[in-house]
């Protein structure tokens, strides 16, 4: 049987990539994949289980059908390795760091795809993006607003999205996800 597709989505800062670092071995005990991502970020860029490449570099990985699934947000661009679909075939899951904006793509090719929205205040998020001290107080503020302009609509568009707060502490969140994913499960 086809393994699933889990996509978490959810603003910059709301804490995805803590999350899957938090969530990894759990994951793994269940089989669960997670994606390690290409972007076009610097490679020392910290808190990010990711393969960083240059814009270049980025475009011929795509021009050669290397990415299952790939975006731009934020000015980088983000791409999915075409691996997932070899996984997803040999049964097992797959954990995606998705982007808001490339939802309905994504379900256009993986109409099975497990939705997972993380949610965070907006204060508390614009502290933790303060507080990591990856972007510029510009970069900041355009990633608030793009959050803005797609926190109502979402889930207006997509009922199907689960929602998981990440408000609190970050262990309330990795047993609301673990949850999440077991009782989708078939087989749980
Ligand atoms: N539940 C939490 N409580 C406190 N801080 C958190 C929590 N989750 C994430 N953070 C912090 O918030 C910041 C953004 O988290 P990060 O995982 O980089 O978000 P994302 O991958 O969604 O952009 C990081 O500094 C991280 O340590
Ligand atoms: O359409 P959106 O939902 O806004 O998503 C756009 C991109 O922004 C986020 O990445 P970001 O560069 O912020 O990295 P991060 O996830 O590590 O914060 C997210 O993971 C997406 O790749």
């Amino acid at each position: 049987m086809a393994g699933r597709l889990i996509y978490l989505i959810g603003p910059s800062g709301s804490g995805k990539d803590s999350l899957l670092d938090a969530a990894r071995t759990r994951l793994a005990e269940r089989g669960c994949r997670i994606v390690r991502r290409v972007i076009t970020r610097s490679a020392e860029a910290v808190g990010e289980a990711a393969l960083g490449v240059s814009a270049q570099q980025f475009a011929d990985m795509e021009a050669q059908g290397a990415f299952a699934l790939s975006w731009h947000a934020n000015g980088l661009s983000y791409g999915i390795p075409r691996e997932i679909d070899d996984w997803l075939a040999a049964g097992e899951d797959v954990l995606v760091n998705g982007s808001r904006g490339h939802l309905q793509s994504t379900r256009l090719r993986y109409p099975d795809v497990l939705v997972l929205l993380l949610t965070v205040d907006q204060t508390v998020l614009r502290h933790r993006l303060l507080a990591r001290g990856r972007e510029s107080l510009i970069e900041i503020d355009q990633r608030l607003a793009r959050n803005a302009r797609f926190s109502e609509r979402l889930l207006a568009d997509d009922p199907a999205v689960l929602l998981l707060d990440n408000s609190g502490p970050l262990e309330s969140t990795v047993e609301h996800l673990l949850a999440c994913i077991d009782e989708q499960s078939p087989c749980a």
